[in-house]
């Protein structure tokens, strides 16, 4: 089965938010950044980005429509937030205006009922949209990498990824801080099931097809980890990377951005291990597990499973979440169920 039509509206969906994203970060005023529930960041962004996506796809697509999503707006119809509404309101409007495809303009109400569109649980059947507005909105609040991630499920599986890394180098990270003419950022990573893995600048200039890094050495590979140690156990991958012999310091960056830059092979190892009790989203890995695979990695848990996207909006996975390229992935393995065992308390 093909997936054009969605990918095409996926793609438009999410270039159009990351426009989004990119104008708040240039102006962010600290009223725009509240506290969830669970004491994360949240911005006028995130909720813009779900918005628009929502919007977007439901224009583009006129069908059925099951969207999975990180944010909601049970904060923003509270006493005291209607002057929030209103600017993400605004910033939704000033998007669809600046695109020109969609000649209406979005009420307050119309922007809280496109964030709330994504309240589906997900599951094995049928078709669901899988949103992550932003992605890292840590990273997103420092100025760091964040990324918009959006993906689709049909039967459980992911057939459809994109990632728009508004911060990433189009370059590789690898030749990070050395002289290069062109540092220009903004990248979008797309895949299909069965298609391969492209990236193209958000501008919209041509894509390309990429592919994950071919080292079959550890000692020449390089790894990726959160950015912020409350993510994941830095001193664990640490231990699993000193076991694999891989010589170079973890590279630390925020959000799905870590899928795109592995699918180009800017490194070849991810590694994310969250404290106990923590439980994965599928939002935060359902793009960025089709974007690597598609590219030629592998994506599992620290079991070696398969991810499993079909169970509603959590990812049950053993204990943490790899990725690397086929021929390291033996080797990852190993390592990783030596270091668990030498890190387990004594009984
Ligand atoms: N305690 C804990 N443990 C593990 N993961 C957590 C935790 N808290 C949050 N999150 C999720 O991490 C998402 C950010 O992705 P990363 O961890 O790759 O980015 S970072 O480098 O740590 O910023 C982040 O995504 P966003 O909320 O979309 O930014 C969260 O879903
Ligand atoms: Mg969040
Ligand atoms: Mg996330
Ligand atoms: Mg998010």
């Amino acid at each position: 089965m093909s997936y054009h039509k969605e990918l095409a509206a996926a793609k438009k969906a999410a270039s159009l938010a990351a426009c989004l994203c990119q104008n708040v970060q240039k102006a962010l005023l600290q009223s725009d950044v509240q506290s969830k529930t669970d004491k994360t960041p949240v911005t006028v962004a995130d909720y813009g980005s779900q918005a628009l996506v929502s919007f977007v796809l439901q224009q583009e697509l006129h069908a059925e429509f099951s969207l999975v999503a990180e944010e909601d707006s049970k904060d923003l119809r509270k006493d005291g937030a209607q002057e929030i509404v209103e600017r993400i309101t605004k910033l939704v409007n000033d998007s669809l205006t600046s695109d020109g495809s969609y000649n209406v303009t979005l009420s307050t109400e119309d922007v809280l009922t496109a964030i709330d569109s994504g309240i589906s649980e997900g599951g094995c059947q049928g078709r669901h949209w899988v949103l992550d507005p932003i992605d890292g909105t840590k990273g997103f609040l420092r100025g760091d990498q964040y990324a918009i991630a959006l993906a689709l499920l049909d039967g459980g599986k992911v057939v459809l990824g994109v990632l728009a890394c508004p911060n990433l180098p189009l370059t590789s990270l690898k030749d990070a801080g050395q002289h290069s003419p062109n540092n220009e950022v903004g990248c979008l990573f797309f895949a299909e099931v069965g298609g391969g893995t492209y990236m193209q600048p958000l501008d919209g200039s041509s894509a390309a097809k990429v592919q994950v890094s071919a080292v079959e050495n550890p000692e020449e590979a390089s790894f990726f980890e959160s950015y912020e140690a409350a993510h994941s156990m830095h001193d664990l991958s640490s231990l699993i990377a000193q076991k694999l012999g891989v010589k170079a310091p973890p590279v630390r960056i925020d959000s799905q951005a870590k899928y795109g830059a592995l699918s180009r092979g800017d490194g070849a190892i991810y590694l994310r291990f969250p404290h106990k009790g923590y439980r994965e989203k599928i939002w935060d890995h359902a793009a960025g597990c089709i974007v690597v695979t598609e590219a030629g990695g592998v994506v599992t848990d620290a079991a070696g499973q398969p991810l499993d996207f079909s169970k509603g909006k959590h990812l049950d996975v053993d204990t943490g979440i790899i990725v690397t390229n086929q021929k390291l992935m033996p080797l990852l393995l190993n390592a990783v169920k030596e270091s668990l065992k030498e890190k387990a308390p004594s009984s």
